[in-house]
């Protein structure tokens, strides 16, 4: 036990960097990481938020149990009387999925966004004191991505002034939304606008669903659980529902209307913001989301890192540091490093242009705000391609650190495999990941068609400006240390990039309509966007180096990992940068030399750039990404707390087993 402990002591004590330095890096400042330190040992301390075994609960002990918890964080907010951004940082620690995730994930964002200052000041501040608790009822049993083809109706009737709300059929039934089965009292439904007999199409309205007095449905409204989903805890902690409307009657004054409105007199009347605006609770989730991948990869690469260096296979006999023969850490294994050592700067890049989009939206809001709505374009794209590539990079990064884990990653008690369930449905929710590198690819493809009306492109497009030389250029690597270069590896991407996209409007042309073309190179175009969000990632982790980084040897580590990003995702991708021309098959070659001196660069300082994530055991909820690294007495631990544990003698023994046994050595007397 001491020796294992000792290990990773041992592990700490070769970083060549201030890990309190990179802390501060990983949070974004010095003030957030002072709240998330201080809001994450106040989590881990309080008895109220301890994590049990979710694996072994019930589904109705689980959600209870979350419940609870949800309950006691309000609780604890209030009695704390801690500010919105401590509140949130209580929430996310606790990390136990409620309905209050898309109560103030998803219901609040949506009134804020689309709701009139008149309306927000009606409903903001019961939603605020959780007087009133709301889902986002958007995705119908028959519709999902297909926002414009959702069924259910909202009919405007002028004798009463009332919007009548109504299911028509069974695939306009609202399913999935989470915390409708069977907590939220209030929705926002997504529904057909239709008023003067004309359909104008899907808009937001405020609906109750459930008493205030006694929690039953109201007249007229039928609401579940949609079931059990995949993962034994992780998604079934939340009530994600079904809702069918058999002609709720609603004040007409709970569309929200800042987008357009109906008067009095029946008429629609459009405001001079963007449709759009009404997907806006959309576009702030997704940027959301960017920041909770790169949270939920270093989850999973902290847990694989530290039993990495604990966990020791075969090799040469080494001596430790008492003089005992050991066998060889597996983390120093170059399979092991090339699986690893990439999802960990994985998680790197994804928390820098997570904070990167979190600026790119907050200015979003405040021209916005100004009436100006030429961002809103690259916003959605912008949002929409980096949720997709980044929770398809962490689901797949998060199973490929269970595998890591080898046969102790597939327990319950290493955490990985709740995490793996409660993140892979990122990759649906908010938009599937294919519909939304499609919108991408719209925007490319937008961008490029106007190039040749001289517009200039702007933002993460203004690469495209020097499309005549991208086009065209030649990679200047001509040893593997060219590829530490930011410029050369730029200027790679940029042209990866620029490459396909040109290939797929060029080809898209070759076909009767745009439709058409779209439809068939669809495969094509999702390349294209993946090579354009690629780059995104990649130059504003080139961006960030640019930056004043203060700390010992911090910047030499961030450079390490800019590099093996960039280098690993030109290993990934090595059918697009040759056939594009974007590099030879020589500078190839050389890229993945340098990413393997890259590695073995890192290697003595991955325990510690794990440690800069600054996550709490109690938050990893993981026996093999202990901090102390103390993985085997834990695990038997672990093992002994299981239910069928409880009884030496198994229930069941005396109406199966012993039976059996009996009847087996009967027949063998015979
Ligand atoms: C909730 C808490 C969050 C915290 C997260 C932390 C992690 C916590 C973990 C767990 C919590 C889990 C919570 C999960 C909650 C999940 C909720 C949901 O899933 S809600 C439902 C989401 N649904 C979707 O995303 C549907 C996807 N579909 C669409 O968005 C659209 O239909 C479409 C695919 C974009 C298609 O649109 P289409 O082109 O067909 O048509 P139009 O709609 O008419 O669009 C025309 C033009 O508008 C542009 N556009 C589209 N969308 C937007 C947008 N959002 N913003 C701006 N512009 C947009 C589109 O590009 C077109 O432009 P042009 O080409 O004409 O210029
Ligand atoms: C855990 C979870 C929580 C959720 N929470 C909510 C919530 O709170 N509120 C809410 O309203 N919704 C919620 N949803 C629903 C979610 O938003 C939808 O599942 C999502 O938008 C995808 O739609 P879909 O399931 O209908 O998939 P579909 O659109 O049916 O996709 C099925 C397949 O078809 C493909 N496909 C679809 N369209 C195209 C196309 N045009 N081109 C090429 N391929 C295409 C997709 O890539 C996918 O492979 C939640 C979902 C999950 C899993």
């Amino acid at each position: 036990m001491e020796r294992i402990m000792d290990h990773l002591a041992h592990e700490r004590s070769k970083a060549q960097f201030s890990v309190e330095e990179m802390k501060i890096i990983w949070a974004g400042s010095l003030h957030a990481f002072q709240v998330s330190d201080r809001i994450a040992r106040l989590v881990a301390s309080d008895p109220g938020f301890r994590k049990d075994n979710r694996a072994v609960l019930s589904r109705k002990e689980l959600f209870k149990s979350a419940l609870r918890k949800a309950a006691y964080v309000w609780k604890r907010i209030n009695e704390l009387a801690l500010s919105e951004e401590e509140a949130s940082w209580l929430r996310f620690y606790v990390d136990e999925l409620a309905y209050a995730y898309i109560h103030w994930g998803m219901f609040v964002p949506a009134i804020k966004g689309s709701a009139t200052e008149e309306q927000q000041q009606k409903w903001l501040p019961l939603a605020n004191n959780m007087q009133i608790i709301g889902t986002y009822a958007q995705t119908e049993l028959g519709h999902g991505s297909n926002v414009r083809g959702l069924e259910t109706t909202a009919t405007f009737d002028q004798e009463t002034d009332e919007f009548i709300i109504h299911s028509p059929t069974l695939t306009s039934s609202k399913w999935w939304p989470g915390g409708l089965g069977k907590v939220a009292t209030h929705a926002v439904v997504y529904a057909r606008l239709i008023t003067d007999g004309q359909d104008y199409g899907v808009h937001g309205f405020l609906v109750q669903i459930r008493s205030l007095d006694d929690h039953f449905p109201l007249p007229g409204v039928t609401v579940g659980d949609i079931g059990m989903k995949f993962g034994s805890g992780a998604f079934n902690s939340i009530d994600n529902g079904f809702l069918r409307f058999n002609h709720v009657r609603i004040p007409r004054n709970q569309m929200l209307m800042k987008v357009s409105r109906v008067t009095r007199q029946g008429k629609y009347v459009e405001s001079n913001v963007p449709k759009q605006l009404l997907y806006g609770a959309m576009v702030y989730v997704r940027q959301i989301i960017v920041a909770d991948a790169s949270i939920a990869l270093s989850r999973a690469v902290c847990i694989a890192t530290r039993y990495s260096a604990v966990r020791r296979q075969f090799g040469p006999p080494h001596e430790d540091e008492n003089g005992k023969g050991v066998e060889t850490q597996v983390i120093d294994y170059k399979t092991q490093q090339s699986r690893l050592f990439p999802l960990l700067a994985s998680a790197y890049a994804f928390r820098f242009v997570g904070e990167w989009l979190k600026w790119l939206y907050t200015d979003l809001i405040q021209k916005l705000e100004a009436n100006d709505f030429s961002t809103l374009p690259e916003a959605h794209a912008c949002t929409a391609g980096l949720k997709s590539l980044t929770t398809s990079a962490a689901a797949d990064g998060i199973k490929e650190c269970w595998k890591l884990c080898g046969g102790h990653g597939y327990l319950s008690s290493s955490g990985l495999p709740e995490l793996y369930a409660a993140f892979v449905p990122a990759c649906t929710y908010e938009g599937d990941n294919i519909v939304l590198l499609l919108q991408v690819s719209r925007f490319l493809m937008k961008t490029i068609s106007q190039l040749q009306t001289g517009k200039k492109p702007i933002g993460t497009t203004a690469y495209m400006a020097h499309v005549e030389h991208l086009i065209q250029c030649r990679c200047t690597v001509q040893k593997a240390e060219d590829w530490l270069n930011p410029s050369v590896i730029l200027e790679a991407f940029e042209a990866r990039a620029i490459r396909l996209s040109v290939a797929c409007a060029e080809n898209l042309t070759k076909f009767a309509t745009p439709l058409q073309g779209f439809s068939e190179l669809s495969p094509d175009l999702v390349e294209a966007a993946v090579a354009h969000c690629q780059l995104i990632v990649v130059s504003k982790f080139i961006e960030k180096l640019q930056q004043n980084i203060e700390g010992n040897g911090v910047k030499q580590q961030l450079e390490t990992l800019c590099n093996i990003y960039c280098l690993n995702l030109i290993h990934k991708h090595l059918g697009d940068f040759l056939s594009t021309g974007s590099i030879s098959p020589k500078q190839a070659s050389l890229a993945s030399d340098q990413l393997r001196s890259r590695y073995s660069k890192l290697r003595s300082n991955v325990i510690a750039l794990v440690d800069a994530f600054n996550y709490t055991d109690h938050f990893l909820g993981s026996v093999l990404g202990r901090y102390d690294g103390n993985v085997y007495p834990k695990l038997y631990e672990e093992a002994w707390k299981d239910p069928l544990n409880d009884s030496i003698v198994p229930d069941g023994y005396h109406e199966y087993i012993q039976p059996l046994l009996k009847q087996q050595l009967q027949n063998a007397r015979l």
